[in-house]
């Protein structure tokens, strides 16, 4: 067991450095996409039924959705964050819209920052996720803090991020990955709520998703290449040439988005499934569920948002439910079970 690496003022800088460069520096991938665009929907002239009809409500972990999305993991630790996290609480409660917090770990090293966290208040009815790394699990962290961070926003399911990539590039990374899906075996049998496992956009494997599916994971977010580039995010935090170089280096690293969906719903057909990793708009979300996915993760838009004014993450959710109502209608499928089973999404060759 290693002895944590950073400060509690570390942890809580890098929260902020996080959002900040998020919002003011390029840092999507570059050349490696999410790999959609090698799909299309067939268009369909004649629906045969009434756009306010559509249903793109869902089901996920026994909580009904009003659409298929997830605000994803971001933040909380800063009283920026705390704001940011509150304005996308009242949007996802309004919407009926999944939503995760950044990671925790922060709220475990300095609990009075555990409020930022705290979103049930505004979110009663949401599906909310918890948020801890995996890696913290070599670094003195065990069932307790699980539990004291599912307790902050009473949480429905705890999100286990794993983020080689970006640990081995952070100013005082934690990179002891060694013996974690054992680990991540035994919390899954300890804890009260279902464990799902994330990515931050290098994607997971069906090889991998098999691995953590039979250790007792019960969801996967495959949060792909394609869309934010974690390794581009440290690179700008970097004290150092080879941090500043290794970040460039691997800026497109990673398994885009569409891949790791279609190779996971190949070997595991009933998994619950959350697509991320650079869906931009409902277009992206549709596609990802047409192949398999049963939510759609964003993060980057809703940040942008979020920033902005709780008015713009409204104006965000409404787009992304008029775009998957509009694929949904113009490929003529009445719900999502449809868009899922009737074949209207095409590879292009
Ligand atoms: N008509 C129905 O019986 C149901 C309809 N729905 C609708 O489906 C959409 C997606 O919901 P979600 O929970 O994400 O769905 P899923 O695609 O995840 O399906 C959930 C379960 O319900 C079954 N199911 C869903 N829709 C239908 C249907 N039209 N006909 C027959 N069986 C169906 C599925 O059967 P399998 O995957 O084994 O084919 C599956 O076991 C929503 O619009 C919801 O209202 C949801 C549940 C039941
Ligand atoms: C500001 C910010 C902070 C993030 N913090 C976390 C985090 O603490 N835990 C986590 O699992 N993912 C975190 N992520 C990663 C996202 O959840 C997502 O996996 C990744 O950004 C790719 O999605 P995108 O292309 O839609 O941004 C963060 C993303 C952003 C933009
Ligand atoms: C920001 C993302 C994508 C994942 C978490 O990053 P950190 O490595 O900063 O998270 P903690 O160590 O604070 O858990
Ligand atoms: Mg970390």
């Amino acid at each position: 067991m290693n002895l944590p690496t950073s400060t509690s003022a570390q942890t809580q800088n890098r929260k902020a450095d996080h959002i900040r460069i998020c919002l003011e520096e390029d840092v999507q991938c570059q050349q490696v996409t999410n790999g959609l665009e090698s799909y299309r929907f067939t268009h369909c002239c004649l629906p045969e039924c009434d756009r306010n009809d559509i249903d793109i409500s869902s089901n996920f972990f026994g909580r009904n959705l009003g659409a298929p999305l997830l605000i994803s993991s971001m933040t909380g630790g800063t009283e920026q964050a705390g704001i940011i996290n509150q304005r996308l609480a009242a949007v996802a409660q309004h919407y009926k819209l999944a939503m995760g917090v950044g990671s925790q770990r922060v709220a475990v090293e300095k609990p009075q920052v555990a409020d930022t966290f705290a979103i049930r208040r505004y979110a009663p009815d949401v599906l909310l996720f918890a948020n801890l790394g995996a890696v913290q699990l070599n670094y003195q962290y065990g069932v307790d803090e699980c539990l004291r961070i599912i307790d902050i926003l009473e949480a429905d399911a705890l999100i286990l991020h794993l983020n080689p990539l970006q640990e081995c590039i952070q100013t005082k990374g934690d990179t002891n990955f060694r013996g974690l899906l054992d680990k991540i075996s035994k919390l899954c049998n300890q804890l009260p709520v279902p464990v799902i496992a994330k990515e931050v956009g290098n994607g997971i494997s069906a090889t991998m998703a098999e691995k953590l599916i039979a250790v007792g994971v019960a969801a996967i977010d495959v949060a792909g290449a394609g869309g934010t580039s974690w390794a581009k995010v440290e690179s700008e935090r970097a004290e150092n040439a080879l941090q500043y170089r290794l970040g460039r280096t691997f800026a497109d690293w990673g398994l885009p988005t569409a891949e790791c969906i279609t190779g996971i719903r190949a070997i595991a057909p009933k998994i619950p499934l959350i697509a991320s990793g650079g869906l931009r708009h409902g277009l992206d979300a549709a596609k990802a569920i047409a192949l398999g996915a049963d939510l759609a993760g964003l993060a980057m838009p809703f940040l942008q948002a979020a920033a902005d004014s709780e008015a713009a993450v409204y104006e965000l959710a409404e787009v992304l439910i008029a775009e998957i109502t509009t694929v949904l209608f113009c490929t003529g499928n009445a719900n999502l079970y449809q868009l899922k089973h009737t074949g209207s999404l095409q590879r292009l060759q």
